[in-house]
């Protein structure tokens, strides 16, 4: 089968020649042993100096600053440990979880108070050892004035938030469209239904159309109440109108997805949404990391847990009309989720933007799922979908949830369906609030084109990959698309 390359893992326990993608030309590096050991060379600096908890004096805190701005100004790295801890014995292999390294992140980001320098550093060990895990970048922008304050003082964006060239306008100048984007009775494919086989046919080849054109339609019909519906937009407002100290309780780590807050910055290139986000993971039911679900409003949790069980059964309802959709066996899509299938949920918050012929809410991008399902604004649209060519608003319809496709279908499907590119405009009066849903297999589940849906004339378009999100991850961070890289 035709899959990703071996992991470095298992060509280093069979002792493999490594493959022709990992040889660096013209290299003259040698082996870490003969290079030149050079102690001393790189600075420990004692960064649990610079928390602002601490009650180091002035003086020690100057010599630490000085010691800092010398590492950086000359070789740009030092090697950080945190106090004079005593030393605990190291696990031979393997990585501390991220979320433990938070409190070393706090007083990095904190540094920045000290010193305005962009500061790229890599996740620390507690102590004198810098283990280079995942790099993370705390650009000013990060740790500048979230979307909330500027808008509440009608602030022009900054720089970091203005789209080059850009023509799109706003939500009211834009063609609506209306009508473009299938709306889809998804009532008629769950079991229950007593709809009659060419009523249900019918409906399938509308979901079929839907899917390999724009990627993208309205469901109707999904079963889970409007209450429901609208008390999940309802507390994800109460959430995102606190006052910002309330909110950072659930501010998620500089080179983390979970929690509050805006765009992960991964290049100074960046443009930056008008947008702030909590992110939850909510399935598999073990791995939620509760200190993220708000406490406040105290039903948070409560509703999001019974949303996204109801949610689940409307995933399930899916999967199995895209598979008879396409004529295909049952479970070709959803056996490649596995059983611990992952669903995060991610909030978002656009508030009012003064120039929104400038600034995206959230710029082009394909959802890198399997599969997303979106509630709208029960008022404000601003979402919008590129088909044939150009950008279409989705209509809001209150009650209906967005089903758009992601990039893991468009491989599974080996090109069928479509991930559509979609984006989210700004507008100068009112919030706007969303709740996305996204499934995604589970991380170590190899996913690919059922192979019935390869012939001769339509052959195998995508390789087999693991672990999408870390690819996407990776290919985003070099300015590529994940998608193209996947192609055979
Ligand atoms: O807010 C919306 O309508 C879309 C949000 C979105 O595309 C996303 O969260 O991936
Ligand atoms: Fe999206």
């Amino acid at each position: 089968m035709d899959t990703f390359s071996k992991s470095v893992e298992e060509m280093s326990i069979n002792s493999e020649e490594p493959p022709q993608e990992y040889v660096v030309k013209d290299c003259s590096f040698g082996s870490i042993e003969s290079s030149d050991p050079s102690p001393g060379s790189i600075p420990v600096i004692d960064i649990s100096i610079f928390s602002l908890s601490t009650s180091h004096d002035p003086k020690e805190v100057e010599n630490e600053l000085e010691k800092l701005r010398s590492a950086l100004s000359s070789g740009g790295c030092f090697q950080c440990c945190r106090g004079k801890k005593k030393k605990k014995k190291r696990k031979k292999y393997g990585q501390r979880p991220l979320d433990r390294w938070s409190p070393t992140l706090d007083i990095l980001a904190q540094l920045t108070r000290f010193a305005p320098i962009p500061i790229a550093l890599y996740s620390c060990n507690t102590r004198d050892t810098v283990y280079v895990t995942d790099s993370i970048v705390l650009p000013s922008a990060e740790m500048s004035k979230s979307v909330e304050e500027m808008s509440i003082n009608s602030e022009e964006p900054p720089q970091e938030y203005i789209v080059k060239d850009s023509s799109f306008g706003s939500i009211q100048s834009s063609d609506p469209s209306l009508g473009s984007i299938p709306i889809i009775d998804i009532n008629i494919f769950s079991l229950s239904s007593s709809h009659d086989s060419k009523e249900v046919d019918n409906e399938l080849e509308k979901l079929r159309s839907a899917l390999s054109s724009g990627g993208c339609f309205q469901a109707i019909g999904h079963g889970i109440p409007s209450s429901l519906l609208d008390k999940l937009r309802e507390v994800a407002k109460q959430f995102f109108v606190l006052p910002a100290e309330e909110k950072h309780k659930y501010s998620r780590a500089a080179n983390e997805v979970e929690g509050y807050g805006q765009d992960r910055v991964v290049s100074e290139k960046q443009i930056l949404d008008w947008s702030s986000r909590l992110s939850l993971k909510v399935f598999p039911e073990d791995q939620r990391r509760l200190n993220f679900w708000p406490e406040n409003p105290s039903d948070f949790k409560d509703i999001l847990h019974e949303y996204a069980v109801k949610l689940k059964g409307v995933m399930d309802i899916l999967f199995e009309a895209m598979e008879k959709s396409l004529n295909l066996v049952e479970g070709s899509f959803s056996s490649q989720f596995g059983d611990n299938s992952l669903i995060k949920a991610r909030f978002n918050f656009y508030p009012p933007c003064s120039r929104p012929d400038m600034v995206l809410g959230v710029k082009a991008h394909s959802d890198r799922s399997g599969t997303t399902v979106l509630l709208q604004d029960d008022e404000v649209g601003g979402l919008q979908i590129f088909k044939d060519d150009k950008w279409i608003n989705v209509p809001v319809i209150p009650h209906a949830l967005v089903v758009n496709l992601g990039d893991q279908m468009q491989i599974m499907s080996n090109g069928i369906f479509k991930s559509p590119l979609h984006r989210v405009l700004t507008n100068t009066d009112k919030l706007r609030i969303s709740v996305a849903t996204f499934n995604e297999p589970e991380p170590d589940k190899e996913i690919g084109p059922v192979e019935q849906l390869i012939d001769e004339k339509r052959p195998r378009l995508y390789r087999n990959v693991k672990n999408f999100a870390a690819f996407n991850y990776e290919c985003f961070q070099k300015g590529k698309v994940a998608l193209e890289e996947a192609k055979i």
